[in-house]
């Protein structure tokens, strides 16, 4: 059966089912999508949503995310289970991953990120990054909300804007900006404001000349990085220089 793009899209509440699916809690309503915690035999997943707008205006490009994360074998990618579509909902169930958001970790729960925590995330997010670019996969949206932290993995979640490299629009070192300003916002957990003055975050962080140096070719204010194998040999040299 195929989606109804002129109805309004029905909003699901606790305990409905969608497929073989319960409805447990909706997590989050974007412009996209609404991403739902589901059951099925007690076990947790992720069931996307699509909206019917978002369906109508962006054509293939609303279906990038399904066909990348097929693509995709990671233990920090969820995995996709299955594809549901009917006249009234069209979505994809995915694989739960643990964790909370690292905007919550850091802005609700307030929790502080010492250097080595920020090199044992900062390399998990290199590891990823190296088997995305090894598919011709870049992520676009590396961002706290939608990276999921349990103390000891990084999960990469919402592969919306993922897209295939072509080296033209969409080129690999499109997520280094990205990493850096997530690896900053691990930086700025410690950071207390003293006096008035807002500075750069180069003038303000108290960063060795190395970090200085790797945030700021990421960011792009210095030479930006051509391959995901320079971000791994200049973070791996950084946080040994730091030890
Ligand atoms: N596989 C997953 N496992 C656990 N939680 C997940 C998973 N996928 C998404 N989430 C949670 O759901 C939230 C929304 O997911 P996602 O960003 O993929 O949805 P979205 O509809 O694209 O939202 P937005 O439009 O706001 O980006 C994430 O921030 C995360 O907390």
């Amino acid at each position: 059966m195929v989606l109804n793009l002129f109805r309004r899209d029905k909003l699901y509440k606790p305990s409905e089912q969608i497929a073989d699916y319960i409805i447990e809690k909706t997590i989050g309503e974007g412009r996209f999508g609404i991403c739902y915690q589901v059951s099925q035999d007690q076990k947790l997943y992720i069931l996307k949503q699509l909206k019917r707008g978002m369906l109508k205006k962006a054509g293939v490009k609303a279906r990038f995310e399904e066909e990348i994360l097929k693509s995709l074998q990671h233990e920090s990618v969820p995995r996709f289970i299955k594809k549901i579509e009917c006249e009234d909902f069209y979505g994809y169930v995915l694989e739960f991953k643990a964790g909370k958001t690292f905007e919550d970790i850091i802005y609700l729960d307030k929790h502080v990120f010492a250097r080595a925590e920020i090199y044992k995330v900062g390399h998990q997010l290199v590891e990823i990054l190296k088997y995305l670019h090894s598919k011709s996969i870049v992520h676009r949206d590396i961002r706290v909300p939608n990276t999921l932290y349990d103390g000891q993995t990084v999960n990469l979640v919402d592969f919306g804007l993922a897209r295939w490299i072509n080296n033209e629009i969409y080129r690999a070192d499109m997520d280094f900006a990205f990493m850096g300003d997530f690896l900053l916002h691990l930086y700025y957990s410690s950071f207390e404001l003293k006096g008035f003055k807002k500075r750069p975050w180069y003038d303000e962080l108290l960063l060795k000349p190395k970090e200085l140096l790797l945030l700021k070719r990421l960011m792009g204010v210095n030479q930006r990085y051509k391959s995901i194998f320079d971000v791994e040999e200049d973070f791996h040299e950084t946080f040994q220089a730091n030890k």
